[in-house]
């Protein structure tokens, strides 16, 4: 079995991190982001490591609400893809999750086989209830804002579904 593991991002590996996300957010696979938007976020990531002490995959796990979260950045190197990299960063985001009492993981995603493999479901109608929208969208952050899929961020999401999980 190829080797890897799963840790906790430290400031270290942010550069490497927008690194790895860079050719995913020029294909519009994934929203860009500023470093120093990366650097804020540190606490929210996961990083796969090889062997070798390279990072070769990242996801992160952001809080919306008491009950809610967004699995976000989840991105494997080209080179190790379909060894089960993914799988193993989104169980720890959904471990992470659980730890923090969230019950539902919302993610906005081109993959959604890969998704749907670990539980996720496609949905259409609102997360959640018109107060807690008011709340959400007072939040700065992007990804809250196409979340919430208001029409300034919607050419950002042309092409993804919205998946769910229930923890
Ligand atoms: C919420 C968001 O962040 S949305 C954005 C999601 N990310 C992207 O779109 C970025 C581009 N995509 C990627 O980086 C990757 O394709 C990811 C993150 C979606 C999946 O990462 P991977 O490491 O390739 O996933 P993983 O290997 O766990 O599973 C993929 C396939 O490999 C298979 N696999 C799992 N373990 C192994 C293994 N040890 N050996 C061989 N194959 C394996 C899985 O069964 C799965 O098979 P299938 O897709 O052919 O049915």
């Amino acid at each position: 079995m190829t080797s890897f593991r799963v840790r906790p991002a430290t400031t270290a590996d942010v550069q490497t991190i927008q690194i790895l996300v860079e050719p995913l957010v020029n294909d519009r696979i994934l929203l860009g982001k500023d470093l120093v938007v990366f650097y804020e976020a540190v606490q929210e990531f996961r990083v796969a490591v090889a062997p070798d002490g390279r990072v070769i995959g990242c996801g992160a796990l952001h809080v919306m609400w008491h009950d809610l979260a967004e699995v976000r950045t989840l991105a494997v190197a080209s080179e190790w893809l379909g060894k089960g990299v993914g799988h193993v960063l989104l169980e720890h985001i959904e471990r992470d999750a659980h730890a923090l009492g969230l019950q539902r993981l919302f993610c906005l995603t081109f993959e959604t086989a890969f998704f749907r493999r670990h539980g996720f479901e496609p949905v259409n109608e609102e997360l959640v209830d018109p107060a807690v929208f008011a709340q959400l969208s007072l939040s700065p952050d992007e990804g809250v804002a196409e979340f919430l899929n208001l029409s300034r961020v919607k050419p950002n999401t042309l092409g993804n579904t919205r998946m769910l999980k229930r923890l």
